[in-house]
This record gives C-alpha cells, sequence and structure tokens, in this order.
C-alpha cells in the first residue's frame, strides 16, 4: 500500500524509472505519438523529481500524480494498444501501484480540502496553503480526481474537479482524447441527479447515443449552457451548507460542548486554527525548566505548559537527532498500515487512520534504554509496565481522527495486566511545512510539529478515570513528511508515583460514537 506512508513513494519513484524504460520500448513497438509523448512528459517529470526526491514526494500533489502515472495513465496506453500491451503486462503489474493506491491518494487530496477548505482550482494551479509548490495539473489529472470523488459519493467535489476539467477542455485542445468526454458529461449529469437537482441536464445526456464517441458540438454548446446555469445554483446551494455548519458551532460560542456528530467540524476548525484559547487563558501557562532526578539536575528540561487542567506540556527539545536517525533505521523497513480498534474489538485499517507504524522490539540497545531512562525523569512515572516504543510516518495527507489514547469502559481488551494508558508521551520526529499539527479541540489546543519536542498528557484521572476532554487528532499533513514516536505509559508501577485520589471527569460512554468514525 503505498499512500498510507510517505516513505514508500521513493520506491515507487525507483520502480516509474523501469516503467518509463517499457514505455520506451512500447513507443517503438505501437509507432504512436501518444505512447511517446507519455515517455517525454513522464522524462521531464523526473528530471524535475531528481533535484529533490524527498521534497517532491513531501507534496500530496506529486504524490498522487506518481499514483495517478502508474494507474490511469497506464491504463490510457493499454485501452490505445491492447494487443502491445498484453505482451508487457505481467512486468508492468509488478510496477504499478493499485487501484485501492489511487483512491487512497485521492482521498488525501479531498481530505485537505475538506478540513483546510483549499480550493480546487489552487489544487488545479499546484498552490498548497499559499505556497505554489509544482506546475499546474492537467485537465486528465482532474478528470481523474473528479471520477474517484464520483466514485465515493464526494459529489461536491466531483462537480467541482469535473466542472473544471470541462472548463479546460474548451480552451486546450485534449489532443490525444485522454478525456473520455461522453464519460465527462454523463458522470456530471449524474453528478446533479444524485444531489437532486437538474433532471434537464440528465436528459440531455440521455439523448446522446451511448455509442457515439464524440459529442457534436452541437449537443455539447447546448449541454454546456444547461450545466453552467444549473452550477451557478448548485454552487451556491453546497457553499451555503458549508457556512451553515460552520455557524452551527459559532453557537456555542467559547463554550465547546462534547458534540460527537459535529466532530469532524470541530476537527476541521481546530486544524485550521479556529479554536484557540483566549488571552487570559494563555495567560495561565508558564514556562520552566523542571529537574526532577540526579541527571535533569545537570541538564533540566525544558517545560511549556500547554494546557493545565487536564495537564498536557511540551517537552523542548529531548530527542536527540542520533537517537531520530536510529529510530528510522531501525523502523523504516518494519513500517505496517496503522490499525484501529473496530466496533467488535477487532483490528481494522480505516480512513479514520491513514499512517503506517512500527514498534521496537529490540529495546535493549543503547538507544533505546537512554529514552526509556529520559521519560522516566521527565515524568517521574515507571517505564516498566508502558509499551514499546512505536514509530509512526504519515501517508498523503495522512491524519489520525479525534479519538482517545486510553480505553473507555465498554473496551474490554487492552488492559493486558498493565492497566489502562494512564498517560502519553508523544515525540516529534520531523517537522511538518503544512499542516499535521497534533489538536485537542476541547482543549482549544492545537501543537504545531517541531523536531526533537515531546507533548505529555494524562488521559486518565487520579481515579484512573478517562478524561474525555483528552480527544486529540493528527490533523492531515498537507505540505512534508510528518514522524512520530508515542510512548503509552500503562498505570501499573504509577501507584506510589501517582496516588489515587477521587475521580473528577465524567466519563463519556463510548457507546454515543458514531459508527462513521471506523
Ligand atoms: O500524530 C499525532 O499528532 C497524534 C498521534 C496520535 O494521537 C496517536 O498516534 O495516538
Ligand atoms: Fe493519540
Amino acid at each position: 500500500e503505498l499512500f498510507s506512508a510517505i516513505d514508500d513513494l521513493a520506491k515507487q519513484i525507483e520502480k516509474e524509472e523501469i516503467l518509463m524504460g517499457i514505455l520506451n520500448d512500447m513507443s517503438f513497438e505501437t509507432n504512436d505519438d501518444y505512447v511517446s509523448r507519455k515517455w517525454y512528459e513522464w522524462t521531464e517529470e523526473h528530471a524535475f523529481i531528481k533535484r529533490n526526491v524527498q521534497k517532491y514526494i513531501a507534496n500530496p500533489l506529486n504524490a498522487f500524480l506518481i499514483i495517478k502515472r502508474g494507474t490511469a495513465e497506464i491504463g490510457l496506453i493499454e485501452k490505445r494498444h491492447p494487443d502491445v500491451f498484453e505482451v508487457y503486462k505481467e512486468r508492468i503489474s509488478k510496477l504499478r501501484p493499485s487501484k485501492a493506491d489511487l483512491r487512497g491518494a485521492v482521498e488525501g487530496l479531498l481530505r485537505l480540502q475538506h478540513i483546510y477548505k483549499f480550493h480546487t482550482y489552487d489544487f488545479y494551479e499546484g498552490i498548497i496553503g499559499d505556497e505554489l509548490t509544482r506546475p499546474a495539473l492537467t485537465p486528465h489529472d482532474l478528470f481523474v480526481i473528479g471520477m474517484e470523488a464520483y466514485d465515493i459519493q464526494d459529489y461536491f467535489f466531483a462537480m467541482e474537479y469535473l466542472h473544471l476539467t470541462r472548463e479546460l477542455l474548451g480552451k486546450k485542445r485534449d489532443n490525444y482524447k485522454e478525456v473520455d468526454e461522453v464519460l465527462l458529461y454523463t458522470t456530471l449529469a449524474s453528478g446533479y441527479n444524485q444531489t437532486g437537482f437538474f433532471e434537464g441536464a440528465i436528459d440531455m445526456i440521455l439523448e446522446m447515443e451511448p455509442n457515439k464517441k464524440v459529442i457534436s458540438e452541437q449537443t455539447r454548446q447546448h449541454i454546456d449552457v444547461l450545466l453552467n446555469s444549473y452550477w451557478d445554483l448548485y454552487n451556491m446551494y453546497n457553499h451555503s451548507l458549508i457556512i451553515d455548519y460552520d455557524a452551527y458551532l459559532d453557537d456555542y460560542g467559547d463554550k465547546i460542548v462534547y458534540n460527537i456528530e459535529h466532530e469532524d467540524i470541530l476537527m476541521s476548525r481546530a486544524c485550521r486554527g479556529n479554536l484557540t484559547k483566549s488571552p487570559i487563558e494563555l495567560s495561565l501557562l508558564k514556562c520552566r525548566y523542571v529537574s526532577n532526578s540526579p541527571f535533569s539536575s545537570i541538564a533540566p528540561f525544558k517545560v511549556e505548559e500547554a494546557n493545565l487542567d487536564p495537564y498536557v506540556a511540551l517537552y523542548i527539545d529531548v530527542l536527540y537527532n542520533n537517537e531520530i536517525e536510529y529510530l528510522m533505521n531501525e523502523l523504516k523497513p518494519k513500517l505496517e498500515r496503522a490499525e484501529m480498534i473496530g466496533i467488535d474489538g477487532e483490528r481494522i485499517t480505516s480512513n479514520a487512520r491513514v499512517a503506517k507504524n512500527a514498534w521496537l522490539y529490540n529495546d535493549t540497545d543503547e538507544i533505546p534504554m537512554r529514552i526509556d531512562r529520559r521519560i522516566e525523569d521527565m515524568t517521574g512515572l515507571t517505564q516498566s509496565t508502558s509499551e514499546k516504543l512505536q514509530v509512526s510516518n504519515y501517508g498523503i495527507a495522512g491524519h489520525y481522527n479525534l479519538h482517545w489514547d486510553h480505553s473507555t469502559k465498554n473496551e474490554a481488551e487492552f488492559d493486558g495486566g498493565t492497566g489502562n494508558r494512564i498517560a502519553t508521551m508523544m515525540f516529534y520526529m520531523s517537522d511538518v511545512l503544512i499542516g499535521g499539527e497534533t489538536v485537542f479541540p476541547y482543549l482549544k489546543l492545537r501543537i504545531t510539529p517541531d523536531k526533537r519536542t515531546a507533548v505529555f498528557w494524562y488521559n486518565l484521572d487520579h481515579s484512573g478515570q478517562g478524561i474525555s476532554v483528552t480527544r486529540h487528532a493528527a490533523c492531515p499533513v498537507a505540505l512534508g513528511s510528518k514522524w512520530v514516536l508515542n510512548r503509552w505509559i500503562r498505570e501499573r508501577g504509577q501507584e506510589f508515583r501517582r496516588p489515587c485520589l477521587p475521580g473528577k471527569y465524567k466519563e463519556i460512554d463510548d457507546e454515543l460514537l458514531p459508527n462513521e468514525m471506523f
């Protein structure tokens, strides 16, 4: 699976070079301009890639294009030359990304748009946030995104992408007919139908002869006029919908209530930096140097309070570059798709968490032992019952939806004799250019990844009860590559280090969680 970790895309670029060789062979055999044109385009892109591979793959638009070249573009060649393709088929199939990768990549791009409200036209131009990151996409790139969006029933963005495709086709000639116009128009029409509008557009499309490859100029103009007027209406409808949702949350003002139904909006607002503490709340937070062990009295930890109650703190510069290198070397080859616990306690992969991770099992080396001791110095909590160190790398627009780290009442599993996850220590192993923040919307807290810094918080109160407002998420990575190191600290062994006191937080019943969370 390529889309769920950025690291794997570098390998795909190597495979693509072999694919280019095959493309070159095929261009001779087919004697087709289109195939040599593709070879030329890919070669140009590779000259661009070679300048900085890591930078190239850290851009979600590029990441999508890598996958799209190996799937949709190869697919076009297959369609044009089935016989020649047959000869190379087996070799090619080992070098191609999968359909699921294409789907995952598009889902990533759309996630960025949903969360950060990035505009489709900006993506077309290669803009992420405020940065121009690459040359413009082609009509066919947009078409592929639009068709995938349609398949996953994200009709709003499907229509945006397909309309833009149509608009561009009107301006530029698609000499090689990469975009299947009949499919484009029928999908646009179905999109209107799906959203409860515009039967008229569908009627027009139905009038087209199904096996007519090219729409006549007259029909096309007719449809254009129809679609354009409908499009304005459609846009108005959808934009007002989005604004309404935001207004709904505004009703609560500063007070954020636990509102599971609207958590996706809550996450979006937190990730966009629209949920922040007031100046008064911020003024209560302090920075200090902490030393509560012989070692740290020589080199005290720099601690920044991020939230007082429940306690969340940042430890600045507490992971060393050689340690990061060590962890990367040990665990990169072992990364696997991150899993979540499903409704029935089973392990599942899910769109709610797009990342790969790996656990460090051989933790008797000097470096992991050192990290262990440091966490113990930082927290005063024993590490003898902690889980193994876990490294995660996020994928294309990789993210992790709102969740608790601790298990809730209804989850029987988890304990394993060491108790619940009393606290979390999470180290950032990389900076991120845009996005990838860790957000705690109920605490109005957004933490920007800062290489070598750690975030620490308690998941359980003094009576062992889960603190519901620690619900947190990893915002999608919009530009860059995000690596984190997690250490989950367990209850057992902490009895004398963090004594039991009466509980104070009311735990939320996790039966209230909607199924879509998974
Ligand atoms: O990557 C992040 O910012 C948060 C990760 C997280 O919450 C987790 O892995 O449990
Ligand atoms: Fe977490």
